[in-house]
């Protein structure tokens, strides 16, 4: 069974309380949800492999270390990912990107895919999947298995809020994806939102309520 960590570091809890605020403006939202995505970074890639590289320092010369191998691969789950995914690229600025345009059935709830663009070379990639928000479930196991198809098979899952019913229905489906949250909430409403959560995150991020 995959691997759940909550990020619970101070820093994340203060700006998580603003970002769930109602009172928060638009760019303020943006701005927090960026700022936390930076920081899970460093959690997220802890185990990330290195490698030997000599170094001239303008002292002398050493063993250093680089990250080895092919580069990560951020793929945002849009649109609401587009907003997190920036944060993680500042730091990590030689990914590759892809992307998968999902939205979620509001009668259904089930996730209906309208755009997917990977690197041609995804199979070789750590890939960080990217979405605020996992609340059935189905848009995060939707992404995976579009990636999987791909060849890829090194996944992590990054999101800022979940319900304990998507970590459950991610679990289940993918069982060798680790997930990494800054909140884990109560449960999901009768509509499949986030109590208590932020709401709807793409509404938030892009003002489009
Ligand atoms: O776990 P689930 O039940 O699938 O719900 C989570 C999904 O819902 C939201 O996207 P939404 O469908 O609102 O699309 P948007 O990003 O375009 O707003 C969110 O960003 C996730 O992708
Ligand atoms: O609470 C939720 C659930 C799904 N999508 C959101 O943006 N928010
Ligand atoms: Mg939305």
């Amino acid at each position: 069974m995959s691997n759940v960590h909550v990020m619970d570091h101070p820093l994340i809890q203060h700006k998580m309380s603003y970002i769930r605020d109602k009172k928060t403006s638009t760019k303020d939202f943006r701005e927090l949800v960026d700022e936390v995505g930076m920081l899970m970074v460093y959690e997220v890639t802890r185990n990330l492999q290195l490698e030997d590289v000599e170094v001239e320092t303008p002292i002398t010369t050493m063993t250093a270390k680089r990250l080895s191998g092919k580069k990560i691969c951020l793929v945002p789950i849009l649109r609401a990912g587009l907003g997190m995914q920036e944060g993680v690229h500042k730091l990590i600025p030689a990914a590759r990107v892809g992307h998968i345009g999902l939205y979620r059935d509001p009668e259904t709830l089930q996730a209906v895919e309208y755009y997917a663009k990977f690197p041609a070379d995804i199979e070789d990639r750590d890939i960080l999947v990217i979405d605020p928000m996992l609340a059935t479930g189905a848009s995060a196991v939707e992404a995976i298995t579009a990636i999987k198809k791909r060849g890829a098979n090194k996944i992590r899952f990054v999101c800022l809020i979940a319900a304990p019913e998507g970590v459950e229905a991610l679990q289940k489906a993918h069982s060798d994806v680790d997930i990494y949250i800054a909140a884990l909430d109560e449960k999901l409403d009768e509509k499949s939102y986030i109590i208590p959560g932020l709401g709807d995150a793409g509404d938030r991020l892009f003002g489009t309520r």
